[in-house]
């Protein structure tokens, strides 16, 4: 009998924070190994189910680039990165196309039907969905010590997001999964990182939250332990001091950005977790690291 009071004190638990998000929209990066690992795959379809049966509104945007890695190296195509941004020629253009827009996002959709929700997949073509540029990179040449622009192909940022086609999939229950290619003005596609998408289309939706699914527990300090809670204005310190490294800073910039666009409260939490997302949403402790805006006199 007291496992099933239980069982019912975690189901009230998630009430206010149901009744807080209910008609809310909440845009999750999805990635990693919550993408590859059945359990976690299986998991990750249910609690997006549950959002949306309870009446939330989950956005699903996904990566994928160690899909798009694998398929590169079976083509015999080389690839590298430059400032975490996989550079793209037309060739590997065609590719990321092909893995994001086509395998990766319909597994996504499909296993998320066939738990029963109603995905419908999209890429930023979708709908005008995301229009794109060219993302211009510079880096510092050593010698003259002046910045110089370095041609990374078809690599893109996102000039504007047109919310409709998602504001109409959500009037009919539809779960959104989209992946991260735009269209520029020139008609032409462009490879945009999945992070980037997330966060600037939880702005252009007003989203009261975004969720960056990734492979470790959160933002750690320098002696490795978990930070809980980020203001958004101590983000530049800590990329500055060096706490934030490598992928870490262009997860927390996109949060930043997006906390700056109103979006009520940005998380990295970590997907190897099963049910990561709900552990979030609907418990009162959270997992992981939350990036907002807390007053800017938190430590
Ligand atoms: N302060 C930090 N806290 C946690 N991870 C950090 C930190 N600084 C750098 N990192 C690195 O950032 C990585 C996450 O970024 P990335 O690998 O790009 O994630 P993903 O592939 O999930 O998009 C972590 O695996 C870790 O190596
Ligand atoms: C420009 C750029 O690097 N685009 C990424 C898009 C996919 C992505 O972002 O996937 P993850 O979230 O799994 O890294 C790429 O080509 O890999």
């Amino acid at each position: 009998m007291q496992k099933l009071i239980e069982k019912a004190n975690v189901l009230m638990e998630a009430l206010p924070w149901i009744r807080r998000f209910y008609g809310k929209t909440i845009v999750i990066k999805y990635g990693g190994n919550a993408m590859v690992d059945e359990k976690l795959k299986e998991g990750f379809a249910r609690d997006v189910i549950l959002m949306k049966y309870i009446g939330l509104n989950p956005v699903i945007v996904h990566g994928g680039g160690p899909q798009i890695g694998e398929v590169l190296d079976a083509m015999g195509i080389e690839t590298r990165f430059v400032q975490g941004m996989r550079v793209t020629d037309a060739a590997t253009m065609g590719v990321v196309e092909m893995v994001l827009g086509g395998k990766v996002n319909k597994e996504i959709v499909a296993n998320i039907n066939a738990h029963g929700g109603k995905a419908v997949g999209l890429t930023g073509k979708d709908g005008g969905l995301i229009r794109a540029r060219k993302l211009e990179m510079t880096k510092v040449n050593p010698e003259t010590l002046s910045p110089e622009i370095i041609d990374i192909g078809m690599v893109g940022e996102v000039d504007v997001i047109d919310p409709q086609v998602i504001r109409a999939l959500e009037a009919n229950n539809f779960i959104p999964v989209i992946a991260p290619v735009g269209i520029g003005a020139d008609g032409r596609s462009y490879n945009i990182n999945a992070d980037l998408v997330a966060g600037r289309i939880a702005g252009a939706l007003q989203a009261e939250k975004l969720i960056l699914l990734t492979d470790v527990e959160g933002v750690k300090d320098t002696n490795g332990a978990l930070i809980s809670t980020i203001d958004y204005r101590e983000v530049p310190k800590l990329i500055a001091d060096g706490t934030l490294t490598g992928g870490m800073i262009p997860k927390a910039t996109c949060c930043v950005d997006a906390v700056r666009e109103g979006v009520a409260k940005t998380h990295i939490i970590d997907g190897r977790v099963e049910h990561a997302c709900l552990l979030e949403i609907f418990t009162d402790k959270g997992i992981g690291t939350a990036i907002a805006d807390f007053g800017s006199n938190q430590a």
